[in-house]
């Protein structure tokens, strides 16, 4: 086999609602390997379409924790068998899917600290869980806890006030307080629940790996400025709760070194760090490098904002999560529903099904569409919950515009109900604030040029296709120089 010279690198992990995927980064921020597994293509015996199961209620959607595990062993016999010199990684971090969670039978700690090399991940785990098939960001079937939770503490906005979210159905208190309710047996024969993110830290370190603030803000458990589980919070969703928990720790703390089994079955050297793994989005905003006063808005399906805070404002809308790369900082995320098919409507509609008329709206049109608004809302949209279309002239609500007039509206009012929303939460344009767009509405430039008008601010277009992974690898980086008393430490 050519000797391939020793490139000391991170690897970054991405255990995503389709795929476990992986990056390795070296020293000068260069990614010289990537691989994945996607769970419909590769794991065919699982039978999960787009990485889960729905489930006959359309409001239940799970996926099977051991289909996560064999995943990684997938991808780590690849890299064994391509040649890759795994004892050239000085740390490895990672992101989960947030939100969903994993339940480690009672015992299933022995396993995990004594894994045998000889065997693959998947054969020695296959007992070590109470629920099997975990629940995901997509389940919304915990309506009436999330009714419970909020009564428990005095009403949404407090909920939002303490852990930065109203209560939400996909948040993970609310999960775990359907299981305590409807399968008691399961919940009591369970030692430890983990986040997605730290149940796939708690692989690589052979041990329960703790919850990152980052993706404990996800849960509506923790407390996001003191940093703590919310007594009132854990109460409210399931008995003992925090002990199954265990402490939460800063984003990029090192929470230990790799497993005796990756040294002996894969050739890690014994010394490689463990960095605390975090949700998709936190990991996303550390890939993009995104700093203090800078928005990176994700055009696609849905529109998604990521923000960076010093100062949060929770609010019934949009969430804030203690920030992964500053623990004295924040980030916050908006998701509008009516984003990419929202803008194909009104190009079809009102510019023949063709961007470069609707590119030629654009241009005929002035900044402030002489007064005339619009707000369109095809299907119910998240924020706020609003549905149907709504225009309104410099002097009255009207039923209908030019075409010209339409595609501004549209354009403007997403743009517009963003800064509106983002400001909100306590963001600020600031005079050296960028705009990252990705997505594919980022492709047009008339459509970005209403962006930096609405927002004042310079836009750049930036691939984020790898962001979690690559944050990831920034982040086992981040954690190898230390914590930084200011920035590591709340
Ligand atoms: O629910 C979400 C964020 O709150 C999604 O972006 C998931 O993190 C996707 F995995």
């Amino acid at each position: 086999m050519a000797e391939h010279p020793a490139r000391p690198c991170c690897l970054g992990w991405d255990f995503s609602t389709q795929q476990v995927k992986v990056v390795a980064v070296d020293a000068e921020l260069n990614v010289f390997y990537e691989d994945s597994v996607n769970f419909d293509r590769d794991l065919l015996e699982y039978g999960t379409q787009g990485g889960v199961h729905v489930h006959e209620d359309g409001l239940t959607v799970t996926s099977p924790v051991l289909m996560w595990v064999q995943a990684l062993d997938i991808i780590l016999e690849r890299m064994k068998a391509s040649g890759f010199d795994f004892s050239q990684v000085l740390a490895l971090s990672g992101a989960g899917q947030q939100h969903g969670s994993v339940y480690w039978k009672t015992g299933a700690s022995g396993v995990l600290t004594s894994l045998s090399p000889d065997l693959l991940l998947h054969k020695q785990l296959q007992a070590c869980f109470s629920i099997r098939d975990s629940p995901v960001w997509m389940d919304s079937s915990t309506t009436a806890q999330c009714r419970q939770l909020e009564a428990a503490v005095g009403g949404a906005q407090a909920l939002s006030g303490l852990t930065g979210s109203r209560a939400y159905e996909r948040f993970t208190g609310n999960q775990i307080a359907k299981i305590y309710q409807q399968n008691p047996e399961a919940y009591s024969h369970t030692e430890r629940i983990s986040l997605v993110s730290s149940f796939a830290a708690s692989l690589f370190l052979g041990s329960y790996s703790p919850i990152d603030y980052s993706d404990g803000s996800g849960m509506n458990l923790l407390q996001i400025q003191d940093k703590v589980w919310s007594q009132v919070c854990l109460g409210a969703c399931a008995p003992h709760l925090e002990e199954k928990l265990g402490s939460p720790v800063p984003s990029c703390s090192v929470v230990g070194a790799i497993s005796s089994y990756y040294v002996q079955r894969y050739g890690f050297s014994p010394g490689c760090k463990v960095v605390a793994f975090t949700g998709d989005n936190p990991a996303s905003l550390a890939g993009m490098r995104l700093e203090e006063g800078d928005i990176a808005v994700s055009l696609g399906t849905s529109d998604t904002l990521f923000l960076w805070l010093r100062e949060p404002m929770p609010a019934l809308e949009g969430h804030i999560f203690c920030n992964p790369v500053d623990a004295r900082h924040y980030m916050a995320l908006l998701c509008f529903k009516n984003g990419s098919l929202m803008r194909e409507k009104i190009r079809d509609e009102s510019a023949s099904c063709s961007w470069s008329d609707f590119s030629e709206a654009l241009q005929s049109t002035e900044m402030g569409n002489g007064g005339n608004l619009g707000f369109y809302f095809d299907v119910m949209e998240i924020t706020p919950e609003i549905i149907g279309r709504h225009r309104f002239s410099a002097e009255n609500q009207v039923s209908a515009f030019p075409r010209a007039v339409e595609i501004r509206a549209l354009i403007e009012g997403q743009f517009m109900a963003k800064r509106i929303h983002a400001e909100a939460l306590g963001y600020r344009v600031m005079p050296k604030t960028k705009i990252l767009a990705t997505g594919g509405a980022s492709h047009n430039r008339d459509i970005l040029q209403v962006l930096a008008d609405v927002f004042g601010a310079p836009v750049y277009v930036t691939d984020t296709a790898n962001s979690a992974c690559v944050g990831s690898a920034y982040r086992a980086f981040q954690g190898l120089r230390g914590p930084s008393p200011s920035i590591c430490q709340a």
